[in-house]
């Protein structure tokens, strides 16, 4: 570390060496994350359907085809269109947009159809794997006898030593055809033209591997052989199930999910009335306001024009029709309730109507007419609430829970389950989205379908199967970010690397350590500690460069609207430094961050896997992602090295050759595991010695300085002697004047 070039810091904003690809420097080439060396070519599909054998000659695109519905060209050659910021772009895409509708019929149609051994070699080298978790069709159940039979075998087996043949996993593998390009959704699903002009304007033309199977197991595969028995494909299934997907961060899971849903909600009709007669079908439930918010506008953008409405469910917007005065009391003291929560309260605006208010009158227009409602668990919960109960939703057909790992930890879980079960639909499709994903989570929305069914009055409808989605490895950080691990030993070690990594120039020339340029995320373990960083680093950027308004803090105790503000003035690139808590780890998308900062090492791989995952985004290169570890994470560091490990190795990375990022085998192999307890405890209370500390005034002190205990106890005594002395001196008078007012007591 070099701290001599540190003190001379540079007035100049930092530079990046012309040959740095950085995530913010331009739109992602190629969204997808695997399967770049094995690019497959589709076969134009003929109205006959043929199939390409394997081994055939790829039937090569015809030539005239525009360049940009030739989405299989080679992907260094084309580079998709900026999404922002590109009025070039834009224009092209109206053109394109317009002439399309003109020539209506003669769109190419350009779906592919797969035999299944390609199938299967696709979706393998996405790193796409699809098992059908249940399928709910009745089995034969063994008799006693043979279960007795089967377990005198295989001891037996054992005590001669022969291989003990294990009850065979029953788990079915499903190769759907896979959808690689977004113009093949209009000619395999025949979604809305609307839609699909609002997907190619936000400049999505190819897939990531999330979107290629998601779409075609929730849209359901209404060509060829559909129905046909049970084929690999799922198609039996005609889209109808619920799935458990994971994907890694940045992959696109919203598209995913919101896609499906909307054409689902536009081919059930009622859009002549602007999609408001048939009311609130579909729900997303999300963790934080700040991801509840960016999947609304996401949703609004790409339902623009189709008379669906997404909404963002804020306090004092009604979910449920209720009548009666005395339902209108019960309900006000609920949301009067929610005050207290602080996620509820920042979901609250300016057309909140006070819940102190003692009797609020509900009027028909503030029920939600919206299609698709948006929400954060607590505050949708509180509007469902109606005194000790919870109102049902039967006309919700799709749920979603992004984050569902979090959503379903014992935080949210009551709450989450009990939307969930207020959705009584026998039809309800849930979809539990993640880029981690615990075993026990499978397990809960299995024993929740359970439930759910045996609840049903009828059975007429058939069960919707519970199929499982994972792209690439389970809860491993995307591929295509550098992960850097430093060990800065104490607390003032770490803001001495912070500022190092703020002022790049005082990194050598000759050196191999990765440089972060803005904008980066920094984040803490807790709220204190984010406060306590921003004032230590607020006038570390020079008045030059824009000074302290280039660095601000972001944390759950703000105000909604001071959140929304340094958010989109983050997006905006006004800010360049965001320190933050977890709160920004899940789901928010910065598109052009270059890096994250872990200042404090996070709770659990998964809260590593998250946080980092706020770089690279849609397959952007050159994120760089650094934390910081001191003598008390040693214990607990070994689960992020894991995750850094994983990531390397599917980056191809051999282990323990790198240069000063990533893991090195060494450290891997010295660092102590931690015990099941330690984690749990970790993830409750994160680091201990990190936890807030109260200073004289009852207020919680982050405790973060480059000044040593040492120097802290000296300066702390020397400022007790300055105010005792000061005391002394204001003594006799504040005596003077307490007899006084002790005199004056008395007189009353
Ligand atoms: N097919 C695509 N082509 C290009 N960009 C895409 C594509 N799909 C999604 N994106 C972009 O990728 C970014 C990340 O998408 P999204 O927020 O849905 O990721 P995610 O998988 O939900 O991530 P996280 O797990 O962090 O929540 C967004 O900016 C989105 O616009």
């Amino acid at each position: 570390m070099n701290v001599f070039k540190l003190l001379s810091r540079s007035s100049k904003p930092p530079q990046s060496t012309p040959t740095q690809r950085l995530p913010s420097s331009g739109a992602a080439a190629n969204p997808q994350l695997f399967g770049h060396d094995t690019i497959e070519k589709p076969i134009p599909e003929s109205n006959t359907s043929r199939k390409r054998k394997r081994g055939q000659n790829a039937v090569e695109p015809p030539t005239t085809l525009p360049a940009d519905l030739d989405f299989f060209a080679e992907y260094t050659r084309k580079a998709a269109p900026k999404h922002e910021d590109d009025a070039s772009h834009k224009s092209k895409c109206d053109d394109e947009t317009t002439s399309g509708t003109a020539g209506a019929d003669k769109e190419v149609d350009f779906a592919t159809k797969y035999d299944e051994d390609e199938c299967k070699r696709v979706l393998r080298s996405h790193k796409l794997k699809i098992v059908v978790l249940e399928d709910f069709v009745p089995r034969e159940e063994k008799t006693e006898k043979e279960k007795r039979k089967e377990a005198k075998k295989r001891k037996r087996d054992k005590e001669k030593g022969r291989k003990v043949e294990k009850p065979k996993n029953t788990k079915r593998q499903l190769y759907p055809q896979p959808l690689t390009s977004f113009s093949q959704l209009r000619s395999r699903y025949q979604i809305s033209r609307r839609l699909a002009e609002n997907l190619k304007e936000q400049g999505y033309t190819m897939t990531t591997e999330i979107q290629l199977a998601a779409f075609p197991l929730l849209m359901g595969d209404n060509r060829g052989d559909a129905g046909a028995g049970h084929d690999a494909s799922g198609q039996e299934f005609g889209g109808e199930v619920d799935l458990l997907a994971v994907a890694p961060t940045g992959s696109g899971k919203t598209i995913a999910f919101l896609v499906p849903i909307l054409n689902a909600l536009l081919s059930e009709g009622n859009t002549n009335s602007g999609g408001r007669k048939a009311g609130l079908r579909a729900i997303v439930i999300a963790p934080t306001k700040e991801l509840a918010s960016q999947i609304v506008n996401e949703a609004r953008k790409l339902s623009a024009g189709t008379g669906i409405k997404a909404a963002l469910m804020k306090k004092g917007m009604e979910v449920v029709e209720t009548c009666g005065d005395e339902t209108h009391e019960d309900v006000s003291a609920s949301l009067k309730g929610s005050d207290e929560d602080e996620d509820a309260d920042a979901l609250g605006s300016d057309d909140n109507t006070k819940s102190s208010q003692p009797q609020r009158i509900r009027k028909r227009s503030d029920i939600v007419k919206a299609g698709i409602l948006v929400a954060t668990p607590l505050a949708l919960l509180n509007a469902l609430k109606q005194g000790d109960r919870v109102a049902e939703l039967p006309n919700i057909r799709h749920l979603v829970l992004d984050e569902a790992d979090v959503l379903l930890d014992p935080l949210f879980r009551e709450q989450t389950l009990s939307i969930w079960n207020a959705c009584t639909s026998p039809v309800l499709r849930v979809g539990l989205w993640s880029a981690t994903m615990g075993s026990n989570i499978e397990a809960l929305a299995t024993t929740t379908l359970n439930t759910r069914w045996a609840s049903l009055s009828s059975h007429a409808i058939p069960r919707a199967p519970l199929i499982r989605l994972v792209v690439g490895l389970k809860d491993t950080a995307i591929p295509n970010i550098t992960h850097q691990l430093t060990y800065a030993a104490t607390e003032q070690g770490k803001l001495i690397g912070l500022r190092q990594l703020l002022h790049p120039t005082a990194i050598p020339s000759n050196s191999t350590a990765t440089s972060l340029r803005p904008p980066f995320l920094v984040f803490t373990q807790t709220i204190p500690r984010a406060i306590a960083l921003h004032a230590e680093l607020l006038y570390d950027i020079p008045p030059e460069a824009g000074g302290s308004s280039r660095i601000a803090v972001l944390h759950a105790e703000l105000s909604s609207s001071a959140r929304e503000t340094i958010m989109t003035r983050f997006r905006r690139g006004e800010i360049w430094v965001l320190i933050t808590t977890d709160l920004l780890a899940r789901g928010v998308d910065f598109r052009g961050l270059n890096g994250v900062v872990n200042y404090d090492v996070p709770n659990s791989a998964a809260a590593y896997v998250h946080r980092v995952g706020r770089t690279g985004r849609a397959g952007r290169e050159g994120g760089v992602a650094v934390t910081f570890y001191t003598q008390e994470d040693i214990p607990y560091i070994k689960n992020v090295a894991n995750v850094i490990h994983a990531s390397q190795k599917l980056r191809g990375n051999p282990v323990g050759q790198g240069d000063e990022t990533g893991i090195q085998q060494w450290l891997l192999d010295s660092l102590p595991t931690p015990s099941k307890r330690d984690k749990q405890n970790l993830k409750t209370r994160g680091v201990e010695a990190r936890r807030s500390v109260k200073d004289k005034d009852g207020k919680a002190k982050g405790r973060i300085s480059t000044k040593s205990g040492y120097e802290r106890r000296v300066e702390d005594r020397k400022r007790g002697a300055v105010e005792a002395s000061k005391r002394r001196k204001t003594q006799p008078i504040e005596r003077a004047n307490a007899s006084e007012s002790e005199f004056e007591g008395f007189g009353e």
